[in-house]
């Protein structure tokens, strides 16, 4: 059984069709990219399996569990994990106390949120931490930190849950090509160790091609192909949907 089964998706708004019967399945330690041009319903696709949007019709299944109308917290209690495009961590607090956050509520301790987080979850904080090759920043304020940096923390908050599933929106973006590439070997490595599956979207060619085992390609609203990275850089229709941006396909490494 896969881990992640999305059965026919559908969404509309208005008269726009952001998705039509969207259907794919994603196994534990696969790295699957979204692709698509601008407006092709990567976001809105995203947010049905995260559990932020709802669907008009179809379902999603985690480990053959139906979690279409799960709430994002009841997601990710049953093991949905997610990176979001800006990074959401807690400015105020260091960086050990943002993961000790999500580790409360991994333990659903969020009753006792009024007392310090400091000295709960730490060992188990600094050992994700460690994981992300930020446990040397524990103690430091996540607003003192580098942008990338940030997003090795926000990766530690997200594998706090124990995922199953990792849900990446453009995990690399606003970071340096150097930085895209540190943080996705490191997102390949933890998804093959942890068994790990992973759906990202990613506007950067290099980090798709680069780091995703298959790809999925949108197009208003539908999947128009899905296959390696190789496969997809030659297939037609995929050029054809990117046409007018001759370098999209290209990887400048
Ligand atoms: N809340 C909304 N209300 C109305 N239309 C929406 C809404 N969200 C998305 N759309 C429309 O649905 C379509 C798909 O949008 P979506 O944001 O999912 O695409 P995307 O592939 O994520 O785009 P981008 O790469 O630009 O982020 C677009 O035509 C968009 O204008």
């Amino acid at each position: 059984m896969s881990l992640l089964i999305v059965h026919d998706l559908s969404k509309s708004f208005g008269g726009v069709v952001a998705a039509r019967d969207v259907a794919f399945s994603l196994e534990p330690a696969e790295m699957l990219a979204l692709i698509g041009p601008n407006g092709a319903g990567k976001s809105t696709l995203f947010n049905m399996i995260g559990g932020q949007l709802r669907p008009d019709r179809g379902s999603v299944l985690l480990d053959g569990e139906a979690i279409t109308h799960a709430s994002p917290q009841e997601r990710f209690r049953q093991g949905v994990g997610r990176t979001f495009q800006v990074a959401q961590t807690f400015l105020s607090m260091n960086v050990a106390e943002n993961v000790q956050m999500a580790l409360i509520s991994r333990h659903d301790e969020s009753q006792a949120l009024w007392a310090p987080a400091r000295d709960r979850h730490r060992a188990e904080a600094l050992s994700l931490l460690d994981q992300v090759g930020m446990a040397d920043a524990a103690d430091r304020p996540c607003s003192t930190l580098a942008y990338g940096d940030v997003k090795r923390v926000e990766l530690a908050i997200a594998l706090a849950s124990q995922p199953k599933l990792l849900l990446m929106d453009e995990p690399t973006a606003g970071m340096a090509p150097r930085e895209r590439a540190a943080l996705m070997d490191l997102t390949a490595s933890i998804a093959a160790s942890a068994r790990v599956g992973v759906l990202f979207t990613e506007h950067d060619m290099d980090v798709v091609f680069g780091h995703a085992t298959r790809v999925l390609v949108l197009l208003r609203g539908e999947i128009i192909a899905g296959g390696t990275p190789d496969e997809i850089r030659r297939n037609p229709r995929v050029k054809q949907a990117y046409l007018g941006d001759d370098h999209a396909l290209a990887r400048t490494a």
